[in-house]
């Protein structure tokens, strides 16, 4: 099939050169010139494994194209697919300003052939009337459908999966798209659920929230296991053994970041305000998550009884979770801001994001480019994200770099009895 994609990011890009490889035509749209520029050389705007070998094969094999021309690509396209951000916006709800404007690029774009417009965009419930209106007001004729197929790639393993999805939801009205939609996506699994636009655009936010619940929940009962000296590590694996609960997303720390949970939790609990519900649960789950980050800096408060000032923090991690550069929402900015606040020296090691912190991070920070380099004469190591390079620092190298013998886990990744064994003050998080 001939697709175009509007939007390069983390999932124009990822579900672009997926499709190319199943076989089918894709170009890939973006306005900024410089990502096209740099994907028609071959290099990746994105730290995301596994990827630039896809793109490189799929751009030599004729399938895959990069353009800044949205005209181009949709009027020969039979599928388009819209996958422009949907950021936070003040109140919380969902910023739309992206996806209408494309919109109305595509309404002046299409052609007089049928054409299914696929929102991947998560975006709140009706959105796919809002678009069907704007383009049909651009373009009165225009004979399409259009269509909810939310994303659920995660950051980080996006090739994997991509190719291997627990589902497929497809929301649409029309059979004729519902038809060519299942067309493109079963070589991806078997698992399709058709349903309606609203319900589709709904069971995004619903599964993102649940996730995000999930991680709230076991973050408060290790705040919980803090008070009580139990260690959260050895309930959330006697609770997930329970088929009912499942050991997934039961992982305790510092809460979630990134550039969906924060802000789709929100958008949810906007649209129920919205029509005047009080989600008590999203509130919930937001709050915890809130108060989370800061939980690393009580510890290093127990251990250095409050005094922070002029003492050098190993800061090992900061993208929202390993594996990627995305630095949207992700813990280690409040935690960094907070320690410098308090005068503590930041030196910190990340083997992806440092570019993209040191755009969002205003405070001075020493970056190493190695994860050892960080942890030399510090008085103390924060572990925030669970890098490889981070958590295969060995005891005796923690117990010999550090000035001061103290790691504070902020992800739980690390083995407390060893850390403790080789005479390290270790804290994790709910951990005893
Ligand atoms: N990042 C993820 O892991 C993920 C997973 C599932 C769903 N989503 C959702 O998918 C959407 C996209 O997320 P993302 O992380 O890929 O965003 P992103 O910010 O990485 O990428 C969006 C891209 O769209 C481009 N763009 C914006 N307006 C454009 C226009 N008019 N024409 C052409 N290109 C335009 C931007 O330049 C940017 O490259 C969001 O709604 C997000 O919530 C994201
Ligand atoms: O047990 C857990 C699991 C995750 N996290 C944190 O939660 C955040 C999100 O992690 P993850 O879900 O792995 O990454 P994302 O790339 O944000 O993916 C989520 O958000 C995407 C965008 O909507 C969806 O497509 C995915 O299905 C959904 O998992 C990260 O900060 C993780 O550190 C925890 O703290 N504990």
């Amino acid at each position: 099939m001939k697709l175009a994609v509007i939007g390069t990011g983390y999932v124009g890009l990822v579900s672009g050169t997926s499709f190319a490889e199943l076989g089918n035509t894709v170009v890939c749209v973006d306005k900024v010139e410089e990502k096209v520029e740099q994907l028609n050389r071959n290099e990746i705007p994105i730290y995301e494994p596994g990827l630039e070998e896809l793109v490189k094969k799929n751009k030599d094999a004729g399938r895959l194209f990069f353009t800044t021309n949205i005209q181009e690509a949709v009027e020969q396209a039979e599928i388009v697919m819209i996958a422009v951000g949907t950021p936070e916006t003040e109140t919380g709800a969902a910023n739309l300003n992206y996806v209408y404007a494309v919109a109305e690029e595509i309404g002046q774009s299409l052609t007089n052939s049928f054409t299914v417009i696929v929102n991947k965009s998560t975006v709140p419930v009706g959105t796919a009337e809002a678009v069907n209106e704007i383009i049909r007001k651009t373009y009165p004729q225009a004979e399409i459908d259009v269509c909810s197929v939310p994303e659920f790639l995660r950051e980080g393993s996006a090739v994997h999966d991509t190719f291997h999805p627990d589902r497929v939801v497809i929301g649409t009205s029309s059979e004729k798209a519902a038809d060519m939609l299942t067309e493109l996506h079963r070589p991806l699994t078997d698992q399709i659920v058709v349903t309606d636009p609203r319900s589709s655009e709904m069971i995004k936010y619903a599964s993102n929230a649940f996730l995000a619940t999930k991680i709230s929940f076991i973050n408060e009962i290790a705040n919980i296991c803090d008070l009580y000296d139990a260690d959260v590590h050895a309930v959330a694996q006697g609770m997930g053994l329970d088929h009912r609960i499942g050991p997934k997303f039961l992982h305790a720390g510092i809460g979630y970041g990134g550039s969906c949970f924060p802000k789709d939790v929100k958008a949810l609990k906007f649209l129920a305000e919205d029509k005047g519900y009080q989600p008590n649960i999203l509130q919930a789950v937001n709050d915890v998550n809130n108060i989370q980050s800061h939980k690393v800096v009580e510890h290093l408060d127990r251990i250095f009884d409050g005094d922070i000032q002029g003492r050098t923090i190993a800061v090992l991690g900061l993208a929202f979770k390993p594996n990627t550069d995305d630095m949207r929402e992700a813990p280690s900015i409040k935690i960094i801001e907070e320690l410098n606040q308090r005068g503590g020296h930041i030196r910190a090691f990340d083997p992806a994001a440092v570019e993209n912190a040191k755009q969002m991070l205003d405070v001075d920070i020493t970056y190493t480019d190695q994860a050892l380099a960080a942890i030399d004469g510090a008085d103390a190591a924060l572990l925030v994200t669970e890098w490889k390079e981070c958590v295969s620092i060995t005891p005796e190298q923690f117990k010999q770099a550090l000035k001061q013998p103290v790691v504070i886990d902020g992800r739980n990744a690390l083995d407390k009895e060893s850390l403790k064994q080789a005479g390290i003050i270790y804290h994790g998080i709910g951990r005893k």
